[in-house]
């Protein structure tokens, strides 16, 4: 037994982890050098499905990150404190970090990779984006030989599998939020994944690796999917699209300022994103000179996210055992910078519009006229329905300036035939 892990936290995500690296055949070899030193928890009278032994379990998390014996803090408990304090603790003690916290990165990242790098020691967060899947390493060292222009990914597995079962089965949105939080998926809070916080905290973390600055996450423009209902996703079906909630990260030519967002889209049923369904995520990055690469899994789960914290703990196993006086520059963190977002305002995209009008004629002309007075192009005006006497109107535009886009709707808004716009959704 050589390296001891103090763990924090042992919920979904702790738990797996425990259970992977207490099963450890036909695993990496390297594994068997961890000892499960202590573990942090709020109640020791929970009962949990493992066996751990009775000095292991401590409500004293300070305790753990200021044992001298510890050697990698693994924080899995999750929110902004005292998570925060106690990962900075750890790092100043000089302790190597594993976190699965993308609240804590997203918001405190410049703060705890400046300590790390100035303690010499080393932050990893492999389960913060794509809970399984391997996207932090890939970006920070195979990938980074590139020039990256776009990442698009469905990051949050609640969101996908709430917006999938309603475009199957036609659910509703309040009983499959309970289901994603029985099967472990949504937050304790559900409202950061809902609301899209969730996956702004990521995207802004892969918009650091992959642009090489710091993100302000105040930037990062988000939307969730609550204004998303069954008729926007039949009529995205009927217009070839399916809506999914995509976090973009995306740059026009090197000196260009990031676009960083966060909102529900219509994707064309034929992009590789639009079959991504229920928990998975997927994470497509374009670049130069790669060309497209995408990276598809399980993006929440108690499994799926220990395989991801515990490869991030053997690789600081591998990096204990290597006696070196200089922190690899693959491991750390080395931004200083932060990068330039451009306003939501200049964002150059493709519209879903529904509208809700008076059923008389002309009214099509006349959002048509609105429109074309503020440069807005359709590509397609649908009207199919009728709700409560009311016409419903449908319309994609083709690309458009969103500060344009949003002048032609307020314009719209005022005219008398209009009762209201129930719906505004982007397209890939
Ligand atoms: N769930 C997923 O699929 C998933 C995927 C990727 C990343 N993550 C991230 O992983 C982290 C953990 O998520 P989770 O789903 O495992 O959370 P969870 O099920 O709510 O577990 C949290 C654990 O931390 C302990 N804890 C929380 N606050 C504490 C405090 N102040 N003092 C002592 N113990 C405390 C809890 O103790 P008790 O058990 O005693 O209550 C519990 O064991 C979060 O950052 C989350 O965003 C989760
Ligand atoms: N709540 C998150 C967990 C994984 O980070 C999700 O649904 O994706
Ligand atoms: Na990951």
């Amino acid at each position: 037994m050589g390296v001891k892990l103090g763990i924090l936290g042992l919920g979904t995500v702790g738990l797996g982890t425990v259970q992977l690296l207490q099963d450890l055949v036909g695993r990496n070899p390297l594994l068997q050098e961890i000892e499960i030193y202590r573990v942090g928890v709020r109640s020791l009278a929970k009962i949990r499905d493992v066996e751990l032994p009775a000095d292991v379990l401590t409500t004293d998390l300070e305790a753990i990150v200021n044992d001298p014996a510890v050697d990698i803090v693994v924080e899995l408990i999750g929110g902004l404190e005292p998570a925060r304090s106690l990962i900075l603790q750890a790092l100043n003690n000089g302790k190597h970090v594993v976190t699965a916290n993308k609240a804590a990165i997203a918001r405190f990242g410049a703060e705890i990779f400046t300590t790390a790098n100035q303690a010499g020691v080393y932050v990893m967060l492999e389960a913060a984006v794509g809970g399984g899947i391997p996207v932090i390493q890939p970006l920070k060292q195979s990938l980074s030989v590139n020039r990256i222009h776009t990442i698009t990914g469905i990051v949050n597995g609640t969101t996908n599998y709430i917006l999938t079962r309603m475009q199957t089965e036609g659910s509703n949105f309040s009983d499959v939020l309970a289901d994603a939080q029985r099967l472990g998926y949504a937050e304790a809070d559900p409202t950061a994944d809902v609301d899209g916080l969730d996956a702004a905290d990521k995207i802004a973390i892969l918009a650091s690796l992959g642009f090489n600055g710091r993100i302000n996450l105040e930037d990062v423009y988000s939307e969730g999917i609550r204004q998303v209902s069954k008729t926007d996703i039949t009529y995205a079906e009927k217009l070839g699209f399916v809506i999914k909630l995509l976090a973009i990260a995306k740059q026009d030519t090197n000196s260009s300022p990031l676009s960083v967002r966060v909102h529900p889209t219509l994707v064309p049923k034929a992009h590789p994103l639009a079959s991504v369904n229920g928990v998975y995520n997927a994470i497509l990055i374009e670049g130069e000179p790669i060309g497209q690469v995408m990276f598809f899994g399980p993006g929440a789960g108690a499994g799926a996210t220990a395989s991801a914290v515990t490869s991030d703990i053997m690789n600081l196993v591998a990096v204990l055992k290597t006696s070196t006086t200089n922190p690899n520059p693959l491991l750390t963190c080395g931004h200083q910078d932060y990068c330039e977002i451009a306003p939501i305002a200049e964002l150059v995209t493709r519209f879903y519009a529904r509208f809700l009008t008076k059923d008389q004629p002309g009214v099509i002309g006349k959002l048509g006229t609105c429109f074309g007075n503020y440069g807005v192009s359709l590509e397609s005006v649908v009207q199919t329905g009728f709700q409560g006497g009311l016409a419903e109107i449908v319309v994609v535009t083709h690309d458009v300036r969103e500060g344009d886009f949003r002048q032609a709707l307020a314009e719209i808004q005022n005219l008398a035939a209009i009762d209201s716009i129930p719906s505004l959704l982007r397209v890939l």
